[in-house]
């Protein structure tokens, strides 16, 4: 459950303040949020995530008031119960593929559990590639990987950053699908933020800023 009323944001030394549309996300339901360059998406994506703190207004996930956080409670409730999938990876590039899934595990404090990372490697065709260095993979693993790295800790919400603007017409469908199957299978809430309107038809609920 996702819900915000009346967030909004201003950066520091800028005039302007963001005022954002409210969302109001039941259980596993998906949103859309589209807008053009510069509007503020990943503004608000960063306010969701709880990486940016709103002005005002409030920001409450699975009952959880997040602006009463403190820093601490926020960074925990942030790696269990959050997962951001980056337009460009995140992966440590030092670290092969499944120890980027043990790592996010481990920043979660959820336990490692092999079979799981198994299962889902192969839900998003990445087995061959366990056991290698992220400057091995091809863009399309990276992305998929991007995706493994967001949802392996079991999250109540992804989040996705303009997941499909770089891809053409057939990945992008691609992956909008493996996020929302991820989604389905979590019973999370999926919010994708993009300027990409190729995807429009594929969500029922959308939010145009
Ligand atoms: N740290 C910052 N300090 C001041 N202004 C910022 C900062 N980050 C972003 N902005 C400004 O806030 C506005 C919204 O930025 P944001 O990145 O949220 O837009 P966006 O809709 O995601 O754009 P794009 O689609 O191009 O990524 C822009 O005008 C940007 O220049």
């Amino acid at each position: 459950m996702v819900q915000t009323d009346n967030l909004t944001f201003h950066y520091k030394k800028a005039e302007h303040t963001f005022r954002f549309p409210n969302i109001a996300l039941k259980e596993q339901e998906h949103l859309l949020i589209l807008g053009k360059s510069g509007i503020g998406k990943t503004t608000l994506l960063h306010l969701l995530a709880g990486l940016l703190k709103p002005a005002s207004g409030a920001l409450v996930i699975d009952e959880v008031a997040i602006n009463s956080l403190s820093h601490s409670e926020l960074d925990k409730f942030r790696g269990q119960n959050i997962g951001l999938v980056f337009q460009k990876s995140h992966a440590v590039r030092s670290l092969n593929v499944l120890d980027n899934l043990k790592a996010r595990l481990f920043f979660s404090k959820k336990s490692i559990n092999h079979t799981i990372i198994d299962s889902l490697l192969e839900q998003l065709d990445l087995t061959e590639t366990k056991k290698k260095q992220i400057n091995e993979l091809s863009e399309g693993q990276l992305q998929r990987l991007g995706i493994a790295m967001a949802v392996v800790h079991n999250p109540q919400v992804i989040l996705a950053d303009e997941p499909t603007s770089n891809l053409d017409d057939e990945n992008c469908m691609a992956v909008l699908q493996l996020l929302q199957q991820q989604a389905g299978k979590n019973r999370a809430n999926l919010i994708v933020i993009t300027h990409d309107i190729r995807i429009k038809s594929a969500f029922k609920n959308v939010i145009t800023l």
